[in-house]
Protein backbone atom coordinates (compact mmCIF):
# COMPACT_ATOMS: atom_id res chain seq x y z
CA UNK A 1 0.00 0.00 0.00
CA UNK A 2 1.37 3.12 -1.44
CA UNK A 3 1.35 6.33 0.56
CA UNK A 4 1.40 9.35 -1.98
CA UNK A 5 1.74 13.24 -1.18
CA UNK A 6 1.17 15.66 -3.62
CA UNK A 7 1.74 19.56 -3.78
CA UNK A 8 2.18 19.58 0.05
CA UNK A 9 3.27 23.34 1.36
CA UNK A 10 3.04 24.68 4.97
CA UNK A 11 3.42 27.86 6.58
CA UNK A 12 3.21 29.14 9.71
CA UNK A 13 1.86 32.53 9.25
CA UNK A 14 4.10 34.18 6.44
CA UNK A 15 6.88 31.71 6.77
CA UNK A 16 6.59 29.14 4.80
CA UNK A 17 8.38 26.15 5.82
CA UNK A 18 8.46 24.17 2.79
CA UNK A 19 7.13 22.89 -0.11
CA UNK A 20 6.47 19.18 -2.03
CA UNK A 21 5.41 18.88 -5.15
CA UNK A 22 5.32 15.08 -4.73
CA UNK A 23 6.47 12.07 -2.44
CA UNK A 24 5.97 8.13 -2.46
CA UNK A 25 6.23 6.15 0.36
CA UNK A 26 6.43 2.41 -1.18
CA UNK A 27 5.65 -0.73 1.39
CA UNK A 28 8.65 -2.51 2.37
CA UNK A 29 10.58 0.77 1.90
CA UNK A 30 13.00 2.49 4.71
CA UNK A 31 13.87 5.85 4.35
CA UNK A 32 15.54 8.51 6.49
CA UNK A 33 14.40 11.71 6.93
CA UNK A 34 16.92 14.27 7.92
CA UNK A 35 17.40 18.07 8.34
CA UNK A 36 18.55 20.61 10.40
CA UNK A 37 16.83 21.96 13.70
CA UNK A 38 13.48 23.44 12.59
CA UNK A 39 13.84 22.01 9.11
CA UNK A 40 10.21 20.95 9.49
CA UNK A 41 10.61 17.41 9.91
CA UNK A 42 8.06 16.63 13.06
CA UNK A 43 5.67 18.54 10.92
CA UNK A 44 6.73 16.83 7.57
CA UNK A 45 5.66 13.31 9.91
CA UNK A 46 2.50 14.85 11.72
CA UNK A 47 0.98 15.93 8.08
CA UNK A 48 1.47 12.57 6.74
CA UNK A 49 0.17 10.46 9.50
CA UNK A 50 -3.30 12.49 9.15
CA UNK A 51 -2.37 14.21 12.54
CA UNK A 52 -1.60 17.68 11.16
CA UNK A 53 -3.07 19.55 8.18
CA UNK A 54 -0.85 21.03 5.80
CA UNK A 55 -1.88 24.87 4.30
CA UNK A 56 -2.15 22.92 0.89
CA UNK A 57 -1.99 19.49 -0.76
CA UNK A 58 -3.47 15.90 -0.12
CA UNK A 59 -2.31 12.29 1.00
CA UNK A 60 -3.35 9.22 -0.29
CA UNK A 61 -3.15 5.97 0.23
CA UNK A 62 -3.31 3.18 -3.00
CA UNK A 63 -2.74 6.05 -5.04
CA UNK A 64 -6.14 7.39 -4.68
CA UNK A 65 -6.45 11.29 -4.09
CA UNK A 66 -8.74 11.07 -1.29
CA UNK A 67 -8.76 14.15 0.80
CA UNK A 68 -10.24 14.03 3.85
CA UNK A 69 -12.83 16.42 4.61
CA UNK A 70 -11.11 17.25 8.12
CA UNK A 71 -7.74 16.25 7.88
CA UNK A 72 -7.60 14.09 11.79
CA UNK A 73 -10.96 12.02 11.15
CA UNK A 74 -9.95 10.50 7.85
CA UNK A 75 -10.64 6.63 8.60
CA UNK A 76 -8.49 6.39 5.72
CA UNK A 77 -5.47 6.94 7.44
CA UNK A 78 -5.93 5.99 11.35
CA UNK A 79 -4.37 2.71 12.12
CA UNK A 80 -2.63 2.51 9.17
CA UNK A 81 -0.45 5.18 8.84
CA UNK A 82 0.98 5.63 12.67
CA UNK A 83 3.34 8.22 14.24
CA UNK A 84 5.46 7.65 17.04
CA UNK A 85 6.68 10.99 19.06
CA UNK A 86 10.04 11.41 20.20
CA UNK A 87 8.15 11.24 23.56
CA UNK A 88 5.49 9.13 23.35
CA UNK A 89 2.07 9.19 25.57
CA UNK A 90 1.73 6.33 27.34
CA UNK A 91 -1.24 4.93 29.58
CA UNK A 92 -2.12 4.60 33.06
CA UNK A 93 -1.59 0.80 33.65
CA UNK A 94 1.10 -1.81 33.29
CA UNK A 95 2.75 -2.18 30.16
CA UNK A 96 0.89 -5.25 29.30
CA UNK A 97 -2.20 -3.25 29.67
CA UNK A 98 -0.57 -0.57 27.02
CA UNK A 99 0.05 -3.24 24.69
CA UNK A 100 -3.26 -4.85 24.93
CA UNK A 101 -4.77 -1.00 24.40
CA UNK A 102 -3.79 -1.04 20.86
CA UNK A 103 -4.65 -4.99 20.44
CA UNK A 104 -8.39 -4.30 21.11
CA UNK A 105 -8.34 -1.72 18.33
CA UNK A 106 -7.86 -4.72 15.81
CA UNK A 107 -10.64 -7.74 15.02
CA UNK A 108 -8.24 -10.23 16.30
CA UNK A 109 -9.32 -13.75 18.01
CA UNK A 110 -7.84 -13.98 21.57
CA UNK A 111 -5.21 -16.33 20.57
CA UNK A 112 -4.19 -13.75 17.90
CA UNK A 113 -4.05 -10.91 20.38
CA UNK A 114 -2.05 -13.14 22.68
CA UNK A 115 0.59 -14.35 20.49
CA UNK A 116 0.81 -11.11 19.32
CA UNK A 117 1.54 -9.46 22.63
CA UNK A 118 3.74 -12.00 23.46
CA UNK A 119 6.35 -11.60 20.45
CA UNK A 120 6.19 -7.92 20.90
CA UNK A 121 6.52 -8.02 24.84
CA UNK A 122 9.73 -10.18 23.84
CA UNK A 123 11.06 -8.18 20.99
CA UNK A 124 10.80 -5.15 23.10
CA UNK A 125 12.70 -6.62 26.17
CA UNK A 126 10.08 -6.08 28.58
CA UNK A 127 9.13 -9.68 29.72
CA UNK A 128 10.61 -8.67 33.14
CA UNK A 129 8.14 -5.43 33.45
CA UNK A 130 5.23 -6.58 31.70
CA UNK A 131 3.45 -6.08 35.19
CA UNK A 132 4.68 -2.53 36.14
CA UNK A 133 3.30 0.26 35.50
CA UNK A 134 4.03 2.03 32.52
CA UNK A 135 4.37 5.66 34.51
CA UNK A 136 7.74 4.40 36.20
CA UNK A 137 9.40 3.33 33.21
CA UNK A 138 13.18 4.84 32.33
CA UNK A 139 13.39 6.94 28.80
CA UNK A 140 14.90 3.62 27.27
CA UNK A 141 11.79 1.37 28.16
CA UNK A 142 8.99 4.16 27.30
CA UNK A 143 10.36 4.26 23.60
CA UNK A 144 10.87 0.38 23.51
CA UNK A 145 6.86 0.09 24.85
CA UNK A 146 5.85 2.84 22.31
CA UNK A 147 7.03 0.95 19.78
CA UNK A 148 5.48 -2.26 21.23
CA UNK A 149 2.20 -0.69 21.20
CA UNK A 150 2.86 0.17 17.30
CA UNK A 151 4.26 -2.76 16.30
CA UNK A 152 0.96 -4.67 17.51
CA UNK A 153 -0.71 -3.15 15.45
CA UNK A 154 0.94 -4.07 12.02
CA UNK A 155 0.64 -0.70 10.10
CA UNK A 156 0.99 -0.30 6.43
CA UNK A 157 3.38 2.88 7.36
CA UNK A 158 5.63 3.77 10.49
CA UNK A 159 6.69 7.11 11.24
CA UNK A 160 9.51 7.27 13.62
CA UNK A 161 10.03 10.66 14.44
CA UNK A 162 13.94 10.71 16.62
CA UNK A 163 13.33 7.18 18.25
CA UNK A 164 16.55 6.31 19.34
CA UNK A 165 17.07 9.55 21.30
CA UNK A 166 19.22 9.02 24.23
CA UNK A 167 18.81 5.33 24.14
CA UNK A 168 21.06 2.96 24.77
CA UNK A 169 23.08 0.18 22.56
CA UNK A 170 20.73 -2.52 24.04
CA UNK A 171 18.03 -0.06 23.81
CA UNK A 172 18.54 0.50 20.20
CA UNK A 173 19.36 -3.06 19.14
CA UNK A 174 16.04 -3.97 20.29
CA UNK A 175 14.40 -1.22 18.69
CA UNK A 176 16.38 -2.01 15.56
CA UNK A 177 15.02 -5.82 15.86
CA UNK A 178 11.16 -4.29 15.91
CA UNK A 179 11.80 -2.18 13.06
CA UNK A 180 13.67 -4.79 10.90
CA UNK A 181 10.41 -7.18 11.81
CA UNK A 182 7.83 -4.66 10.58
CA UNK A 183 10.21 -3.83 7.43
CA UNK A 184 9.98 -7.78 6.45
CA UNK A 185 6.13 -7.66 6.62
CA UNK A 186 6.12 -4.96 4.30
CA UNK A 187 5.46 -1.65 6.75
CA UNK A 188 7.09 1.03 4.52
CA UNK A 189 9.41 3.18 7.57
CA UNK A 190 9.80 6.84 7.88
CA UNK A 191 12.60 7.98 10.67
CA UNK A 192 14.20 10.86 11.66
CA UNK A 193 17.43 11.02 13.59
CA UNK A 194 20.47 13.22 14.38
CA UNK A 195 22.48 10.34 14.69
CA UNK A 196 23.82 7.13 12.48
CA UNK A 197 21.96 4.53 14.07
CA UNK A 198 21.42 1.06 13.90
CA UNK A 199 17.84 2.05 12.53
CA UNK A 200 19.41 4.16 10.27
CA UNK A 201 21.45 2.06 8.50
CA UNK A 202 19.47 0.13 6.47
CA UNK A 203 18.02 3.03 5.09
CA UNK A 204 17.73 2.81 1.42
CA UNK A 205 17.03 6.71 0.58
CA UNK A 206 17.45 9.77 2.62
CA UNK A 207 14.80 12.62 2.25
CA UNK A 208 16.60 15.79 3.07
CA UNK A 209 14.45 18.41 3.99
CA UNK A 210 16.59 21.90 3.28
CA UNK A 211 15.41 25.22 1.73
CA UNK A 212 11.65 24.65 1.96
CA UNK A 213 12.08 21.99 -0.13
CA UNK A 214 12.38 17.78 -0.22
CA UNK A 215 16.02 16.92 -1.66
CA UNK A 216 16.01 12.66 -2.29
CA UNK A 217 19.12 10.96 -1.93
CA UNK A 218 20.49 7.08 -1.89
CA UNK A 219 22.80 6.50 0.82
CA UNK A 220 25.41 5.93 -1.26
CA UNK A 221 25.26 8.77 -2.99
CA UNK A 222 25.56 10.33 0.96
CA UNK A 223 28.81 8.16 1.73
CA UNK A 224 30.79 9.05 -1.16
N1 LIG B 1 1.98 25.12 15.15
C1 LIG B 1 3.05 25.85 14.84
N2 LIG B 1 2.98 27.19 14.77
C2 LIG B 1 4.05 27.95 14.43
N3 LIG B 1 5.27 27.43 14.16
C3 LIG B 1 5.39 26.10 14.22
C4 LIG B 1 4.31 25.24 14.56
N4 LIG B 1 4.73 23.95 14.51
C5 LIG B 1 6.03 24.00 14.17
N5 LIG B 1 6.43 25.28 13.99
C6 LIG B 1 7.77 25.74 13.60
O1 LIG B 1 8.16 25.04 12.43
C7 LIG B 1 9.54 24.76 12.46
C8 LIG B 1 9.76 23.29 12.20
O2 LIG B 1 9.41 22.53 13.34
P1 LIG B 1 9.62 20.96 13.37
O3 LIG B 1 9.36 20.52 14.77
O4 LIG B 1 8.82 20.33 12.29
O5 LIG B 1 11.19 20.84 13.02
P2 LIG B 1 12.16 19.61 13.05
O6 LIG B 1 12.86 19.56 11.73
O7 LIG B 1 11.45 18.38 13.49
O8 LIG B 1 13.21 20.08 14.18
P3 LIG B 1 14.12 19.28 15.24
O9 LIG B 1 15.22 18.62 14.46
O10 LIG B 1 14.64 20.38 16.11
O11 LIG B 1 13.23 18.32 15.99
C9 LIG B 1 10.06 25.23 13.81
O12 LIG B 1 10.70 26.48 13.64
C10 LIG B 1 8.80 25.36 14.65
O13 LIG B 1 8.92 26.38 15.60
Amino acid sequence: MQLYAHDLEIHFGQRRLFQIPQLQLNPGQRIWLRGANGAGKTTLLKILSGLQKPSRGRIALHGEANPPARWRSSNLLQGRIVYLHQNPYLFDGTVEENINYGLKQLALTVDEQRQRREQAIELAQLSDLRHSSAQVLSGGERQRLALARAWVLRPAHLLLDEPTASLDCDSIAAMAGMVDELQRQGCGLLLTSHQHTALTEACQQIWRLEKQQLICETQQELSA
